[in-house]
């Protein structure tokens, strides 16, 4: 559905965007993950044919940014991350401003208008003058506005940002509705956690690179350099033993002991541990809990990004 092939953007000397290749099928949900200034937005619009590459391709539903940009743009519909609305216009008038300027006509447009509504939950905003509207209300309406020409793939800058934890669920509850409807979604946003639970693939660029881009779960391993084991013993005056029995075992790298519970660094080549909780058995120690600590995104993110400094 998207497909982008060393896709690459230079201004000067410096690039945009280096070399991305991405993969999107029908309903996939992509979180396009990254800080300030690292090239989501010129890779966006590229693939919504705003903006020309240096070189390389993209294709939206195999037709090329090169030769079929007409085509493509009836496919696609592009969220910028700032837009303005019209002061005179109340949220009506503006969708069918809109729609019209897509040559959706009469009745079919007033129903689009009424369905767009609908999708996003602004119906009972219909007559209010759209630039008195709040951020996440606004951010709703022009989600409406991208979807009035039923496009296949959507191509949204940053729409949870600036939105209060409310209006975040609620956008985020939309994004769900959009990858249910079977459309391509690419989602940009800084933060990982905040897109990771709707996306079902996740890219992270960092200075014009693609760092990662593959499932969330796949993510999570690639950064994780050391498995972390946490294992609480029944009862907690086992915590020391259990460190004299590990510490020195050929899998471990080192362990540390805190909150009722021994952290086991495990060396970065361990694969199969199965062994230590039987260990831990075998000397008559009873477990609470033995499990492998999470990495959590905010880590992940970090850790991918590692001495990226905010350049915009
Ligand atoms: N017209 C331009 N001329 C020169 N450099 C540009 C231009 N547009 C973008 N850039 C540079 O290209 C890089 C990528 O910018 P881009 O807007 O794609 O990043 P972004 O990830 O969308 O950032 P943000 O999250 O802040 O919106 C930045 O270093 C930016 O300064």
């Amino acid at each position: 559905m998207i497909k982008t092939v060393d896709l690459t953007k230079k201004y000067g000397d410096a690039f945009a965007i280096k070399s991305i290749d991405l993969n999107l099928d029908p309903g996939d949900l992509f979180g396009f993950i990254g800080p300030n200034g690292a090239g989501k937005t010129t890779t966006m619009r590229i693939i919504a044919t705003l903006l020309e590459p240096s070189w390389g391709e993209a294709y939206v539903c195999d037709y090329s940014v090169h030769t079929s940009p007409k085509e493509i743009r009836r496919l696609v519909g592009y969220m910028p991350d700032f837009f303005g609305v019209y002061d005179d216009m109340t949220v009506v008038e503006y969708l069918e401003f809109f729609a019209a300027s897509y040559r959706i006509g009469g009745e079919t447009r007033r129903k689009r208008v009424n369905e767009m509504l609908d999708i996003v939950d602004l119906d009972f905003k219909r007559d209010a003058y759209a630039n008195t509207l709040s951020r996440g209300q606004t951010q709703r309406l022009g989600l409406a506005r991208t979807l009035l020409h039923d496009p296949q793939v959507l191509l949204l800058d940053e729409p949870l940002s600036g939105l209060d934890p409310r209006a975040r669920i609620e956008m985020r509850n939309l994004l769900r509705k959009l990858g249910e409807m079977g459309k391509t979604v690419i989602v940009s946003s800084h933060i990982l956690p905040e897109l990771a639970d709707v996306c079902n693939k996740i890219g992270i660029i960092d200075k014009g690179e693609l760092k990662q881009n593959a499932t969330k779960q796949e993510v999570i391993r690639m950064v994780r350099q050391h498995t972390v084991l946490v294992i609480e013993p029944a009862l907690p005056e086992k915590m020391d033993e259990i460190s004299g029995l590990l510490s020195d075992h050929a899998l471990v790298q080192g362990c540390e002991t805190g909150d009722g519970a021994v952290r086991v660094v495990l060396k970065s080549d361990a694969q199969d541990y199965s062994e230590l909780p039987r260990l831990l058995i075998h000397n008559g120690i009873d477990l609470k809990s033995f499990r492998e600590e999470e990495l959590d995104l905010e880590s992940a993110f970090m850790a991918l990004t590692k001495g990226t400094s905010t350049r915009m």
